[in-house]
C-alpha cells in the first residue's frame, strides 16, 4: 500500500532473476562438503581489508548504490531445545544445507562488519573459520560492547550457504536460531576463557558485575548477571534488588514482557514496593496497557504522594487513557511533533472507533461499521506497531529481494522486518496478535524454546510485505504539494519510502470504490470515513489510488498482492469494448494536449470533454468518470480566475459529480433558501478540497449562502485527506489568490 514495488521494473527484474539463478546454481552443490577454498589467513585477511574498505566509504548518495537485502527460501527456525542437539564441527558442514538437529558452538576472532547483516569471521574449538552473517539483529549489535571479538555464541540448526562472491558462510535469520554465551557460562570451553570464573563468585558479586554493565549500557550482559544473581542463592534482600535491576535492563532494552515478570515476582512478596510499581506502570505503558498502568499509578500515587516522577509518569499514562477511550488528540501538537522527532514514533494511544473484524463474503476477513458513521467520523487513530522511517536522500534505501514470493520493494519494508522481529522476539505476548494477519504460511506451531521466544523472520516478511504501508511523514504536506501541483508530489504519493505495520488498519480491503481514507501524522495513522456508511459496511480503502495514474489505464494493478478488483468501477471497465478504451485514451492525451497550450481554447476543451463523456454509459453515480474529473475540474479554474463564476461553478459541480457525488442545492440560478446538501459522497482525493473551494470562490458573488456551506464540505472534505482540520484555515483561505483558496505560502 504506498511501497515501491519494483519487481516489474526490468532493472530490478533483473537482480531478482540473478538471485534466482545463483540459488538455482548453488542447489547444484548442495550436500558438497563446506571446506573454504581459502586458507585461515586469506578468509581473516579479506574480511579486515573489505572492512577497512568500507569504514573509508562515503554513504552512498546515488539511488542506484542501493543496498541489496536478499530473502533465500523460507526455512523455519529451530525450534528443538538445546538439550536435543548435538555438536557439530565447522569442517563436517556441508553447503546449502540446514544442519538440522546440530548446533555450532564459535568465537569470533574479528570485529564485526555491518551491511545488511552484521559478520564476522567465526572459529570453532580446533580453530576451523568460516563468514558468520546475522540478519535482523539490532544495530547496536555490532558496536564494540555487543560483538567485540572474542563473543562466544551457539548456532542452533546452521545454515551454510554459498554467497554472491562464491565463498561460504553460515546465515542466520531467526533470532533465536542465535545465543551469545556470557564468558561464565559452562558451554564456554576453558582454553576460550580470558579468566576462570572463582568458585567464590557469590550473589553479591555477580550483582555488582551486572551493575557494571548497566552501566556501561550493555543492558544484555547485565540482563545475563542479573539472572546469575538470581541462580547464586541470594538473600531475600538481594533477590528483590536483582530481579529489581534485571527489571530496569529489560526496560532500557525493550524487554517489557520481561520486566513486567520481574516486578510482578517483586510485588509478590513486597506488595508495595515503589520501584516495583514504578518498573510496572511503565512497562505496561510501553506494551500500550495504559489502564493498568494508570491503575499501578494510582496506588503509587496514594502511598507515595511525595512521587513527583511517577506524578509525571502518570500524567502521561492518564493522556494516553483518555486518547485511547475518547479519540480525542491535539493533532496540531501532533504536527508539530511529527516535525520534531527523528525518528517521528510519536507518544500516542491508539484509540479504536465504531469498527470490527469480521469475515467478508469473498476476500477473507475485513473491517466494517458496528454503527452508522458520518462522512469525515473518525474510524480508528493508530500508534504503528513498527515503523522504519527514511528521511528523504538516498542513503539508507534498500532494495528488498524476496525470491520466494518474487518481489522487489525499495525503501525501508527491510528495516521494518528488522524492527518487528525484534519486538516480537523480546515481547512475545505481543506474537499470537501478529501472526494473526494475512500472509501466513504453513510455519512452526511453537512460540518458545528453552524459554526464548521463537519467530519466524520469513512469516513475518510475508506479513510485512502484504500488509505494510508506505507513509508520508505528514498527510497535511503531501496535500499541500500535490495542491500545488509540485510534480514530485504525485512521485512520492506513489513511492513513500518510510513505511510501518498497522494492525487494525491491515484489516481494511482494499476496493477502488472505496469509502474510508488513511493519513498520517508521524507514526499514527488516522482513518476516517469518507462517505456516510450505514452500520454493518465493509470499511475500504485504495491499497493503491486508481486516480494516481492514467485514469485510463484501469483497472490498477494488484497483482502486488495477489488479487484484482472487483468493484463496479473495475468489472465496468473490463467490459467495456477495447475500441471504446481506446477512444478514451485517444481523447484524454487530445485533452491534455489541449491544457497545456500558452492559450486556452475552452470552446475546444469543451466539446473534447463531451466526446469523452460520450465513452461512458453509466451515471456517474454509479460508475465515476474518472477521466473527466480533472479535466472538469481544470476548466472549473480556469473559469473562476478569469471571471466566468457560472461556468466555473458549473464544472466544479460536474468535477464532483463525475467523481460520484451527488449534490443538491448547488446549481446556478441558485433557488433562494435551498441549502447545498451533499447527497451522496463520492471518491474521495485531494483535488476534492480544491474544488470546494472554488465553488466557495464562486459562489460569494453568485449566492453568498452557499459560499460558507461549501467552504463547509471543503473543510470537511480536508479532514478526510488531511487526518485533522485543526491545520485547515493555515492551508486554504477564502481570500487566497488563488482560486482554489490554497494559501501559497503554506507549508
Ligand atoms: C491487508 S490484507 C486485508 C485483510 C485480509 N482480507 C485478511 O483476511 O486479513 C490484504 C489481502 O486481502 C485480500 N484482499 C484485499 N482486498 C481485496 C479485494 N478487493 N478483493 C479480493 N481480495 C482482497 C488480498 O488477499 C490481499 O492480499
Amino acid at each position: 500500500m504506498d511501497t515501491h514495488d519494483v519487481s516489474h521494473v526490468p532493472e530490478y527484474l533483473r537482480y531478482l532473476q540473478v538471485q534466482k539463478q545463483n540459488l538455482t546454481n548453488a542447489k547444484a552443490v548442495k550436500g558438497h562438503p563446506a571446506i573454504p577454498k581459502k586458507s585461515k589467513d586469506e578468509i581473516l585477511m579479506q574480511f579486515m581489508s573489505r572492512r577497512m574498505q568500507l569504514m573509508r566509504m562515503e554513504t552512498p548518495a546515488n539511488p542506484v548504490n542501493l543496498q541489496a537485502s536478499f530473502l533465500p527460501h523460507a526455512y523455519p527456525p529451530c525450534v528443538r531445545p538445546f538439550s536435543a542437539l548435538k555438536k557439530v564441527m565447522i569442517d563436517s558442514l556441508c553447503l546449502e544445507t540446514h544442519h538440522r538437529g546440530r548446533y555450532l558452538l564459535l568465537r569470533t576472532v574479528t570485529p564485526t562488519d555491518t551491511l545488511t547483516s552484521v559478520m564476522a569471521i567465526v572459529e570453532d574449538e580446533v580453530g576451523s573459520v568460516l563468514m558468520l552473517l546475522l540478519y535482523n539483529q539490532e544495530q547496536e549489535l555490532s558496536g564494540a560492547q555487543s560483538l567485540r571479538e572474542g563473543t562466544v555464541l551457539v548456532v542452533k540448526e546452521p545454515y551454510v550457504k554459498v554467497m554472491a562472491d562464491g565463498d561460504y558462510g553460515i546465515r542466520v535469520d531467526h533470532l533465536s536460531d542465535v545465543w551469545f554465551i556470557p564468558e561464565f557460562d559452562d558451554l564456554v570451553p576453558l582454553s576460550w576463557r580470558e579468566r576462570v570464573t572463582q568458585a567464590d563468585e557469590n550473589a553479591s558479586t555477580w550483582k555488582a558485575k551486572g551493575n557494571e554493565h548497566f552501566d556501561r549500557g550493555d543492558h544484555r550482559s547485565a540482563i545475563q548477571c542479573y539472572s546469575k544473581t538470581l541462580e547464586a542463592h541470594p538473600s531475600p534482600e538481594l533477590l528483590v534488588i536483582a530481579q529489581l535491576n534485571r527489571a530496569l535492563s529489560c526496560l532500557k532494552s525493550d524487554r517489557f514482557d520481561a520486566a513486567l515478570r520481574d516486578v510482578e515476582s517483586v510485588l509478590q512478596v513486597s506488595e508495595l514496593s515503589a520501584k516495583a510499581l514504578f518498573r510496572k506502570a511503565q512497562a505496561l505503558y510501553q506494551l500500550q496497557r495504559f489502564k493498568e498502568s494508570c491503575e499501578t499509578h494510582a496506588i503509587l500515587a496514594e502511598k507515595f504522594p511525595g512521587n513527583t516522577m511517577a506524578a509525571h509518569e502518570n500524567a502521561r499514562a492518564s493522556a494516553r487513557l483518555v486518547e485511547q477511550d475518547s479519540g480525542k488528540y491535539d493533532f496540531r501538537k501532533m504536527i508539530l511533533e511529527a516535525n520534531t522527532l527523528q525518528p517521528p514514533r510519536l507518544d500516542h494511544a491508539t484509540y479504536i472507533g465504531p469498527v470490527t473484524v469480521k469475515q467478508t463474503r469473498s476476500h477473507g476477513r475485513g473491517l466494517f461499521t458496528a454503527e452508522a458513521v458520518k462522512a469525515g467520523d473518525l474510524l480508528f487513530c493508530e500508534k504503528a506497531f513498527a515503523h522504519a522511517f527514511h528521511k528523504g536522500n538516498a542513503s539508507g534505501l534498500r532494495l528488498l529481494l524476496n525470491v520466494d514470493m518474487d518481489k522487489a520493494t525499495i525503501g525501508t519494508q527491510a528495516e521494518l522486518i528488522e524492527l518487528i522481529v525484534q519486538k516480537l522476539y523480546k515481547n512475545p505476548s505481543l506474537l499470537p496478535g501478529f501472526v494473526d494477519h494475512h500472509g501466513k504460511y504453513k510455519s512452526v506451531d511453537v512460540l518458545e524454546v528453552d524459554s526464548i521466544a521463537v519467530v519466524d523472520t520469513f512469516l513475518v516478511g510475508r506479513i510485512v510485505l502484504l500488509n505494510s504501508f508506505g507513509c508520508p511523514l505528514v498527510s497535511r504536506e503531501s496535500h499541500i504539494r500535490s495542491m500545488k501541483g509540485d510534480d514530485t508530489a504525485k512521485k512520492a504519493n506513489e513511492q513513500f519510502h518510510s513505511c510501518g505495520f498497522w494492525s487494525m488498519a491491515s484489516y481494511i480491503n482494499h476496493s477502488c470504490l472505496s469509502n474510508a481514507r488513511r493519513s498520517f501524522i508521524g507514526d499514527m495513522m488516522i482513518v476516517r470515513a469518507s462517505r456516510d456508511l450505514p452500520p454493518e459496511t465493509e470499511i475500504t480503502f485504495w491499497y493503491k489510488s486508481p486516480m494516481n495514474g492514467d485514469p485510463t489505464e484501469l483497472p490498477v494493478d494488484l497483482q502486488h498482492w495477489g488479487f484484482k478488483c472487483d468493484c463496479t468501477l473495475c468489472q465496468d471497465i473490463r467490459s467495456l469494448k477495447p475500441s471504446v478504451l481506446l477512444d478514451r485514451s485517444r481523447i484524454s492525451a487530445d485533452l491534455q494536449r489541449l491544457f497545456k497550450r500558452p492559450k486556452i481554447n475552452s470552446r475546444k476543451i469543451e466539446d473534447t470533454i463531451s466526446s469523452l463523456a460520450g465513452t461512458y454509459c453509466r451515471p456517474a453515480s454509479e460508475v465515476p468518470r474518472l477521466a473527466l474529473y480533472s479535466s472538469y475540474l481544470s476548466l472549473a479554474a480556469f473559469y473562476a480566475s478569469s471571471g466566468n463564476l457560472r461556468e466555473a461553478v458549473k464544472f466544479g459541480l460536474m468535477s464532483l459529480e463525475s467523481l460520484g457525488f451527488v449534490i443538491e442545492g448547488g446549481n446556478i440560478p441558485h433557488v433562494s433558501d435551498a441549502p447545498l446538501v451533499v447527497q451522496t459522497w463520492g471518491l474521495m482525493n485531494d483535488g476534492v478540497v480544491g474544488c470546494w473551494m472554488i465553488l466557495c470562490f464562486a459562489y460569494r458573488e453568485l449566492a453568498s449562502p452557499l459560499a460558507s456551506q461549501a467552504g463547509g464540505y471543503a473543510k470537511l472534505s480536508y479532514r478526510i485527506c488531511v487526518g485533522e482540520d485543526g491545520t485547515f484555515d493555515q492551508t486554504y483561505d477564502r481570500l487566497s489568490n488563488r482560486v482554489d483558496g490554497l494559501l501559497t505560502t503554506a507549508k
